[in-house]
């Protein structure tokens, strides 16, 4: 009997990612555990959602090797919600920000079945942590880029997948709504959830992250934010150190035991 008890949520060795034959990214290696964060760092075009989206099977990998949950990308679209940076849905549709929260339960119950109450009950819990309960009626299209960014977080908590791919979650958030992110993330990591997600929030991210992966059209550095948020590997990925002082990040620690959910 083959155990899947040490199969990583992701795997990637020898990745290579690009479009249509064009290399982006190559020789990316790294693998993260269940519970666990990684954030991908890097400047405009460094390959951040080149990755995410080759992650979640809307890309072919052009060469090495990459298995979510032991399988091909795109094999598991149930067990993962996908945040991307772009959202045109509401645009081309006439949404209220309530269908769009709910389109987070669609994964899991298929295109014939019906929300119960506990979908309703959860679709109404993820809009009360992104506190967007009051837009529930409100067409989407009708919202400010802020208010909308907090929808589509509700849809992927709304999801209660086991892996989050998210693009730059926190743009056009305020402070609040960074912090409510930022908890919801870390209530996601108890639960048992991965996580995986670009972003130019360096220190928002990096002390909630278990990892960083540092990009600028190769992996400058990867590991423990402590290790990798260093002065030379800021300055070879940015261009520029950020900060004078050396910042000091700190991993959370899950008080809730994992796998509850999964
Ligand atoms: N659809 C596409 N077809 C061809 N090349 C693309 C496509 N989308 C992005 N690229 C190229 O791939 C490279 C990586 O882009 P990617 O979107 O992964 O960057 P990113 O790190 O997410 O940047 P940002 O911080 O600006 O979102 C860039 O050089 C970009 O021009």
């Amino acid at each position: 009997m083959v155990s899947l008890a040490h199969v990583p949520d992701i795997a990637a060795r020898g990745l290579t990612i690009g479009y249509n034959g064009v290399k982006v990214v190559d020789k990316i290696n790294f693998e993260l555990a269940e519970g666990q964060a990684i954030a991908l760092i890097g400047t405009n075009g460094s390959g951040k959602s080149t990755l995410l989206k080759t992650i979640v099977g809307l890309l072919p990998q052009l060469g090495g090797d990459l298995q979510i949950f032991g399988d091909k990308p795109g094999r598991n679209p149930k067990r993962i919600a996908y945040l991307g940076q772009f959202h045109t849905s509401g645009f081309v549709m006439p949404l209220r920000a309530a269908d769009v929260v709910s389109m987070g339960r669609y994964p899991r119950l298929g295109l014939m079945g019906r929300m119960n109450a506990e979908d309703r009950d959860i679709v109404r819990q993820s809009m009360a942590v992104m506190d967007v309960e009051r837009l529930a009626d409100a067409p989407l299209r009708a919202l400010s880029g802020g208010q909308q960014q907090r929808i589509f977080l509700a849809q992927v908590l709304a999801h209660r997948a086991d892996l989050l791919v998210l693009d730059e979650p926190t743009a056009g958030l305020d402070v609040g709504g960074r912090e409510r992110y930022l908890q919801a993330i870390k209530d996601e990591l108890c639960r048992g959830a991965s996580v995986v997600v670009a972003t130019h929030d360096v220190q928002d991210e990096a002390a909630l992250c278990h990892q960083v992966m540092l990009l600028a059209h190769r992996v400058v550095a990867l590991g423990p934010p402590d290790d990798v948020l260093t002065p030379q590997a800021l300055l070879e990925t940015f261009g520029i150190v950020i900060g004078g002082d050396q910042k000091r990040f700190t991993v959370l620690e899950c008080v809730h035991p994992h796998h509850e959910h999964r």
